[in-house]
């Protein structure tokens, strides 16, 4: 299990995370989404333990990861654009690699490099952003290390590889426990793998939770009223309505408050047809988003 517990860390005069605290289990993908700016890679830099906390501590089964090797053998860290020697080829990442991680296997990862079509000889400058990422990310999932820490983890991979990576993960998760942690912000690649997700801004936790839970207060719903007539006034007067789209019969809302409220107020208006539909992960981020006060409407009249 991973604790973060308390963690702040300042750059200067900018306060880069803020008093952050979540736990995931074991076994599980952990999302840590947020605008540009947040403080992702630097909590995730201080989770692989590469930076130390001002204050709070980052704790991998119970154990502080910061200046801690035997602790650090047991997390993988991957940064945004990670590092490699000029003419350094992928046979010869795996043996550095295994200086560090001793349970990564050569030939689980000449297995994985076939299985991609990824040629171990050649130098990794002479591949593509995706093929590099596919590269590092064998190297990863190769390590045997129970933790697996990511900034950006399927950023240039086209869709085919995007779901080959998204079903190793799962493999791994399942049958050896791996815990994943992702930063990132293509909130539609994490959509059907993550279990918990954290949503940071300005270096505080806005969200953090089970994904089947991530809705809290907020609900969306589609309805179809008699005659169809456009309710958008109405419901407002009435509701924390954060969207409303009207398409043909459908209309589609976005809502805020007590659950059982809404229904009954909407059922009030004898809808032909009422039901609740789950919230997407972007549409989760964005609601949490403009409740923090960072929402397009707002960026665009700071500009006018
Ligand atoms: N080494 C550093 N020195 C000074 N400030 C830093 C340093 N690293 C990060 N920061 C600042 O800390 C804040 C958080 O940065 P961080 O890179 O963690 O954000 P992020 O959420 O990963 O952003 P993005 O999504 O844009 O990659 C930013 O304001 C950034 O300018």
């Amino acid at each position: 299990m991973i604790k973060v517990e308390n963690v702040t860390k300042e750059f200067e005069h900018i306060c880069a995370v803020n008093q952050v605290s979540f736990e995931i289990p074991d076994g599980s993908m952990f999302g840590l989404l947020g605008t540009n700016g947040a403080g992702k890679s630097t909590l995730l830099r201080m989770m692989a333990g590469v930076l130390g906390c001002d204050t709070g501590r980052i704790l991998f089964d119970g154990e502080n990861i910061y200046e801690n090797p035997s602790c650090k053998s047991s997390v993988f860290y991957l940064p945004d654009t990670p590092y490699y020697f000029p003419n350094v080829n992928l046979e010869e990442m795996v043996r550095f690699y295994r200086r560090h991680y001793p349970f990564l296997e050569r030939d689980s990862a000449a297995y994985m490099a076939k299985l991609l079509n990824l040629d171990m000889e050649l130098p990794l400058r002479t591949f593509s952003k995706g093929m590099k990422r596919q590269a590092f990310l064998i190297l990863a999932l190769c390590s045997g290390t129970k933790y697996l820490l990511f900034d950006e983890v399927f950023d240039g991979l086209d869709p085919v590889m995007t779901e080959t990576m998204k079903e190793l993960f799962r493999r791994e998760i399942e049958e050896r426990k791996l815990t994943v942690v992702v930063a990132a912000h293509k909130l539609k690649d994490l959509e059907d793998i993550c279990h918990n997700i954290g949503i940071m801004h300005k270096g505080g936790i806005l969200k953090a939770g089970d994904m089947r839970e991530r809705s809290g207060n907020v609900m969306k719903l589609q309805c179809v009223f008699e005659g169809q007539e456009d309710m958008k006034e109405e419901l407002e007067k009435e509701l924390q309505v954060l969207r409303y789209e009207k398409e043909g019969y459908f209309t589609t809302l976005v809502v805020k408050g007590d659950k059982k409220e809404i229904l009954e107020r909407i059922t009030r208006r004898v809808p032909v047809f009422v039901g609740e539909i789950p919230m997407s992960l972007e549409e989760i981020f964005m609601t949490a988003m403009k409740e923090a006060g960072y929402d397009i409407c707002k960026v665009f009249m700071e500009l006018d």
